[in-house]
C-alpha cells in the first residue's frame, strides 16, 4: 500500500510553499500518496505515515505557527516518521556557521522529538504584494538582500534521499520506536 505523506508548511510570502511543493513532487515520483498543505489548515495527522514540516526563519526563529503545530501534535508525531525543513536568507551561503545558527530555530522543540532529517534551504525575499512593506523594510534594515535564492536542485536532491530512506527502507525506526526497543527486555 502507498505510504501517506503530509508535507506541511508555514509561510508568510509564499517561498516556503514553493519548496514544500517541490518536495511533494519528489515523493509523488517515489509513488507516495502525498498532500502538501498549509500548516494552519491541518487539524488531524492520524492518517499519515510520514510528516514533513517546514517553516521560514523570521528574526532568528521559526514561525510561531510551526512551533505551535509541533507542540499540539507532539503525541501523534511520536508515531510517525518526521522530518523538518528550515528556509532562510542566511542559508544562501551554505557555511557551517550559518547552518548551525539556522538549526537553533529548532531549540524550542528539540525536546519533543528527534526528526529523521532536517533540510536547510535558502529562501526568497521579494518586494511583492505577498510581503507587507513593513516586513520587507525590517528585513532590509537587518541586512538581508532582495532576491530568490531558492535552489530547487538541492531541495529535490534532499527530498529524493529522504524518500529513498523513508519509503524504500521499511525499517527506519523513529526515535519513539528506538526508545521502546531499548527499554524492552
Ligand atoms: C521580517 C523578516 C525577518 C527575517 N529574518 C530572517 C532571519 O532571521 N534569518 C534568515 O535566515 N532569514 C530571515 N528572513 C528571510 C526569510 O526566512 C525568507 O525570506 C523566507 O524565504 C521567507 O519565507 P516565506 O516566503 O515562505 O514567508 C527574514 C525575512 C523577513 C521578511
Amino acid at each position: 500500500m502507498k505510504k501517506k505523506v503530509l508535507i506541511t508548511y508555514a509561510s508568510r510570502a509564499g517561498s516556503t510553499q514553493g519548496i514544500a511543493q517541490a518536495i511533494g513532487e519528489v515523493f509523488v515520483r517515489h509513488e507516495a500518496d502525498v498532500e502538501v498543505r498549509f500548516i494552519l489548515d491541518i487539524k488531524d495527522i492520524q492518517t499519515y505515515d510520514i510528516v514533513i514540516i517546514g517553516s521560514p526563519i523570521r528574526d532568528m526563529a521559526w514561525l510561531p505557527e510551526a512551533i505551535r503545530f509541533i507542540n499540539i501534535q507532539q503525541q501523534a508525531l511520536k508515531h510517525k516518521k518526521v522530518a523538518y525543513f528550515i528556509v532562510g536568507m542566511t542559508l544562501r551561503e551554505n557555511t557551517p556557521e550559518n547552518c548551525e545558527t539556522a538549526l537553533h530555530v529548532l531549540d524550542p522543540i528539540k525536546q519533543i522529538l528527534q526528526p529523521i532529517d532536517i533540510g536547510l534551504f535558502a529562501g526568497a525575499l521579494l518586494r511583492d504584494k505577498r510581503l507587507k512593506f513593513i516586513w520587507w523594510f525590517i528585513a532590509k534594515i537587518t541586512g538581508l538582500p532582495d532576491g530568490d535564492f531558492r535552489n530547487f536542485h538541492l531541495v529535490r536532491e534532499w527530498a529524493d534521499q529522504l524518500a529513498k530512506r523513508l519509503l524504500q527502507e521499511e525499517s527506519v525506526p523513529n526515535i519513539a520506536e528506538v526508545s521502546t526497543l531499548q527499554t524492552e527486555k
